[in-house]
């Protein structure tokens, strides 16, 4: 473990019964650091994430931190839709956490005005819609302020609106110094607040090393239109960056980085794919 260092993972591994999902994973948290994980659905990011906010127990190696008072907050995939309003909701969190009433108020008062988030004495998060739910998942990790803030898809399901929001809210976070290690799936959005960039393929973590700092990789293509299952799950198999999800019209939207944009059309009209619209952009800083 570095003097920088905020948490460190050495060579951990995590057996689910007899399955290893992760083998000899180390992973080293400083200060400031922005980490982004990637991987397929089901590699296992959200077992290391548990595992790093120290919610499930590892099956061998080691989880260092650098003092024990070390504040981790943690935002799962999804917050349930509690009967409370999200003061009273945080109110219990921040209880559980031991923090005084009054400073509790003050804290719940000021993160619903970092987050912009109207204070309701009445709206319950029954009532809530995503991108509010997901400012109090973000809330309720963050009743103290973390040391690290670890985050399980932040941007999932959310509108446009609701992720530029929530990006810059992550970005000042960061500034503040708060490290944030994040699963995030849109490759777009991870490039926007990375510094280290890890995947986790077959259950061992790999370090990304592309150089997001050239012209490149600023440019993105979007593709929309239709192919059929078997198709697309050789195409996912083959460009693990590009990402898809279905419009309103019904078509598929593809999302492809420039490196991965001759070889991703080749196959995909090779194969049959129906192109509706393409349009090529970049990555606004
Ligand atoms: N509590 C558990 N008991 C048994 N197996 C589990 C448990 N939690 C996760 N797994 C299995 O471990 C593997 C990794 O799951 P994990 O949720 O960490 O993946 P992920 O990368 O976060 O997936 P996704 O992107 O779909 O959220 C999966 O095969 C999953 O079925």
């Amino acid at each position: 473990m570095t003097v920088d260092a905020l948490l460190t993972l050495k060579e951990v591994s995590k057996k689910y019964g007899n399955r290893d999902v992760l083998t000899d994973v180390s992973l080293t948290i400083n200060r400031g650091d922005c980490i982004i994980l990637r991987g397929n659905n089901g590699s296992g990011k959200s077992t290391m994430l548990r595992i790093v906010s120290g919610l499930i127990p590892i099956s061998s190696g080691e989880r260092l931190l650098k003092h024990s008072n070390l504040v981790i907050g943690y935002t799962p995939d999804r917050l349930s839709k509690l009967r409370m309003t999200s003061t009273e909701y945080l109110t219990h969190m921040g209880r559980i956490s031991d923090i005084p009433k009054k400073n509790l108020e003050n804290r719940i008062r000021e993160l619903h005005e970092f987050f912009s988030l109207e204070q309701s004495n009445t709206l319950k998060m029954t009532q809530f819609s995503k991108g509010m739910l997901q400012k109090t998942n973000l809330m309720q990790a963050m009743i103290k302020t973390p040391d690290i803030l670890v985050l399980d898809e932040p941007f999932s399901g959310l509108d446009k609106e609701s992720t530029a929001h929530l990006l810059n809210s992550l970005k000042k976070i960061k500034s503040h110094g708060t490290s944030i290690l994040a699963a995030v799936h849109e490759p777009l959005l991870a490039s926007q607040l990375e510094n280290r960039t890890y995947w986790i393929r077959q259950g061992r973590i790999l370090m990304d090393n592309s150089d997001n700092s050239s012209d490149q990789s600023t440019a993105f293509f979007e593709l929309e239109g239709s192919v059929d299952q078997e198709t697309l799950d050789r195409l996912s198999g083959l460009f693990s960056d590009v990402t898809w999800k279905t419009c309103d019209s019904g078509h598929l939207l593809f999302t492809i980085m420039q490196e991965d944009y001759r070889d991703f059309l080749l196959e995909f009209i090779h194969k049959g794919g129906v192109i509706n619209n393409l349009t090529r952009k970049e990555l606004k800083q």
